[in-house]
């Protein structure tokens, strides 16, 4: 047979596959509306745990492997959940979440990681999206602040480089809500105009953050002049008229492709695996349905005595709340005093955080919400393959 006639054969077997993927997810769209009548949970772990072994023992029967059943139907089912817990999401405010256009301001322009990020949120969201372009953190609060915006979209953290102290520390002195999160994974490249060589590379452009997600790699090249950019995407704007093939950038795969430019490095995070968590802002904030796993997060300051935090922690223990995060930066104009930012494995209407949350405001001197959000963290059941 002729090569061009198998990959035609290829072509139909992957439009069928898609074909049968939106079926999917149409049908698990009519799951969520039942649950939203029976009130019932979006995740059923045991059914999950169920539907991957028996499709990595039909798989097996078929010549394929259990990792590559798994992966596959790890993402469908990934896929599915998120897309129920936005359908979900959309039922519990129904009054406040019709936006016909929906504008989000987020750093850099086309190609970013924070564009890549924002397509990828709202893809679950329907409406109109119309994405404003901001050179710097603030500038995105300022917008939504303003009404100009929607939404803002944050990077927060990274498995790299650890907190994003500047997004930490906006947030102390905004009034916008968090109303969501999205983790997402960045496979830093870099990449230049024309076919060359990191070693032939002397100019280099990257956003600050990037550049130190990738400081193990480019501790070797120690004669390259670095130029930060306010976004991936201005790097590659800097890079893309070259033709010395001594300009790099560093950024996405995925966004140099919109460029025009090559990908002569690639993987170059110090960590293999390596995601941004990015927070979604809001002027006002949302409640989260019940059947879905949220996350509530808040700022507090403790006083300055021996054993303060503890007693702080020793609360959500008694209130059997589970923090999943606790990060500390300076209160701005109070030296050496500490301003806490506690993430929760919880709903705001859950009673036990509504408590905890009470005798914390009795317990501290300042406490600030910042926001009750569906948690994305939906890694789909795990089993182990024989
Ligand atoms: C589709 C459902 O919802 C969730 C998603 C699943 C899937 O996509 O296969 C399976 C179980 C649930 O966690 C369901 O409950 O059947």
């Amino acid at each position: 047979m002729e090569l061009s006639e198998l990959r035609q054969d290829i072509n139909e077997i992957d439009n069928e596959l898609m074909i049968l993927l939106a079926k999917r997810r149409r049908i698990s769209h009519l799951v969520a509306e039942a649950k939203i009548q029976q009130n019932k949970p979006v995740r059923d772990i045991k059914r999950e745990e169920q539907m991957l072994v028996e499709l990595i023992n039909g798989g097996k029967s078929l010549g394929l492997d259990g990792y590559y059943v798994k992966q596959v139907f790890q993402t469908v089912i990934e896929d599915s959940v998120l897309h129920q817990q936005a359908l979900l999401q959309k039922h519990s405010n129904a009054a406040s979440s019709h936006l016909p256009i929906n504008r989000v301001a987020y750093l850099g322009s086309q190609g970013s990681y924070s564009d890549l990020a924002t397509q990828k949120y709202f893809s679950r969201h329907p409406s109109e999206l119309k994405q404003l372009g901001c050179t710097s953190f603030n500038e995105i609060i300022d917008t939504v602040e303003q009404g100009k915006a929607d939404h803002g979209i944050l990077p927060i953290e990274n498995t790299s480089s650890g907190s994003i102290n500047e997004v930490y520390d906006l947030l102390q002195h905004t009034n916008l809500s968090i109303v969501g999160e999205l983790t997402h994974p960045v496979n830093h490249c870099m990449v230049s105009a024309v076919d060359t060589k990191p070693e032939k590379i002397k100019k280099l452009f990257a956003h600050p953050q990037v550049y130190a997600q990738c400081s193990n790699y480019l501790n070797q090249f120690h004669d390259v002049e670095i130029e930060y950019c306010e976004a991936s995407s201005a790097a590659f704007e800097q890079v893309k008229n070259d033709t010395s093939g001594e300009l790099a950038a560093l950024g996405s795969g995925e966004g140099a492709r919109l460029y025009g430019l090559q990908i002569i490095a690639e993987a170059l995070a110090n960590q293999k695996e390596n995601y941004s968590r990015f927070i979604v802002l809001a002027p006002k904030e949302v409640s989260v349905s019940t059947q879905i796993p949220a996350k509530t997060t808040w700022i507090m300051s403790t006083e300055q005595k021996p054993g303060a935090l503890v007693d702080a922690l020793l609360v959500l223990k008694e209130h059997k709340v589970n923090m999943c995060k606790l990060e500390s930066r300076p209160i701005t104009g109070n030296p050496w005093e500490e301003m806490f930012y506690v993430d929760v494995h919880a709903n705001l209407q859950d009673k036990n955080l509504a408590n905890a949350i009470r005798d914390l405001r009795a317990l501290t001197p300042y406490l600030k919400l910042l926001g009750c959000y569906p948690s994305e963290d939906v890694q789909a059941a795990q089993v182990t393959i024989d």
